[in-house]
């Protein structure tokens, strides 16, 4: 699977969706010579699964190669990972930002935090040492904490001034140190919405590659119907709202991200978001709930 600089190589299929280009080594080798490049920067490759026959998958970043001419042999296009996010189906989608987040993680790691020195990586690429030493590193993840609130019959999903127009998600923060999952919630609801949550239970998690690899922790929050009036805190939320089982439909019956030009309106992350995710089982429950009544 090949990136430049962090952006990787997709292409579109005859039914217009996307996927990411994956060549055979055979094949990059001989795009590589095709293009006059120095073919041992296939040694940078990092290995990032295998398939169920158990042929090795890797990715590499061709930073050092030049991008349009890559776009031209290839037939694909570098495209930038959140833009990618929206391209890619949802079995394609995790694979990209796995890969991506390997490379972003060796590419920021290049020297020991200890004593400065120059690491080198371990031949798959799963973890960084310094020679000599027992200093070892392995790839992170910041967890953070996605929690869709709720007070029986409605949830609370807000936007940031930095989402596209008409964006909204559930609340999320990172976890601060020494926090269980359950006190991060409780601290993130009560900064940003000014609630008190009651009860927090966990849904899913998901690996995010934004902003640098977060691992979300996905859970559902309960606050009291009596106490549901909302105190946003402006400084990180643009807006926070109450939405309905039906405006909920609606906004997930919304094509994402809307086509440009379209009517503004409220849509919500793509379905391999986990985002996604808690608002659609937040619906189903709620739907069920409401016929066995
Ligand atoms: N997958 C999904 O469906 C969704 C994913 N998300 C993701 O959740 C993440 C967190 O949400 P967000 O509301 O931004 O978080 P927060 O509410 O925690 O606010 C972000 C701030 O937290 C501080 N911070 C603390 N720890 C870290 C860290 N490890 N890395 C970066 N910043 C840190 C920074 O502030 P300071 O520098 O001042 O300390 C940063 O500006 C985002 O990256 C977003 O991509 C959000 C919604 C939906
Ligand atoms: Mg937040």
């Amino acid at each position: 699977m090949l990136f430049h600089s962090l952006q990787p190589l997709l292409k579109r299929n005859q039914d217009h969706s996307f996927s990411s280009v994956s060549l055979h080594c055979h094949d990059v080798n001989s795009l590589l010579r095709k293009l006059g490049a120095d073919l041992s920067v296939i040694q940078d490759s990092i290995l990032i699964g295998c398939s169920d026959r158990g042929h090795a998958h890797f990715c590499l970043d061709l930073a050092a190669v030049d991008a349009a001419a890559v776009e031209e042999e290839s037939g694909g296009k570098f495209v930038d990972l959140r833009k990618s996010y929206f391209l890619l189906s949802e079995s394609k989608a995790p694979l990209v930002a796995k890969s991506q987040a390997l490379l972003r993680w060796h590419q920021t790691h290049r020297f020991c935090s200890c004593s400065g020195k120059l690491t080198q990586r371990n031949r798959a690429g799963s973890h960084r040492f310094t020679a000599g030493t027992q200093n070892y590193s392995y790839p992170q993840m910041s967890p953070v904490v996605i929690a869709l609130v709720h007070d029986g019959t409605r949830c609370l999903l807000g936007r940031q001034a930095s989402f596209p127009p008409g964006l909204y998600s559930a609340l999320a923060g990172f976890c601060d140190m020494g926090e269980s999952v359950e006190e991060s919630v409780r601290r993130e609801v009560a900064e940003e919405a000014g609630l008190e949550v009651l009860s927090v239970t966990y849904s899913s998690s998901q690996h995010w590659p934004f902003p640098n690899s977060s691992f979300m922790i996905g859970c559902f929050a309960a606050v009291s119907p009596a106490h549901s009036q909302l105190s946003v805190d402006r400084s990180e939320l643009e807006d926070a709202r109450w939405f309905d089982l039906e405006q909920i439909e609606r906004g997930l019956s919304v094509r994402t991200p809307p086509r440009r030009g379209a009517p503004a309106v409220t849509w919500f992350p793509p379905k391999h978001a986990i985002g996604h995710r808690l608002i659609s089982e937040w619906a189903e429950l709620q739907r069920r709930h409401m016929t066995s009544r």
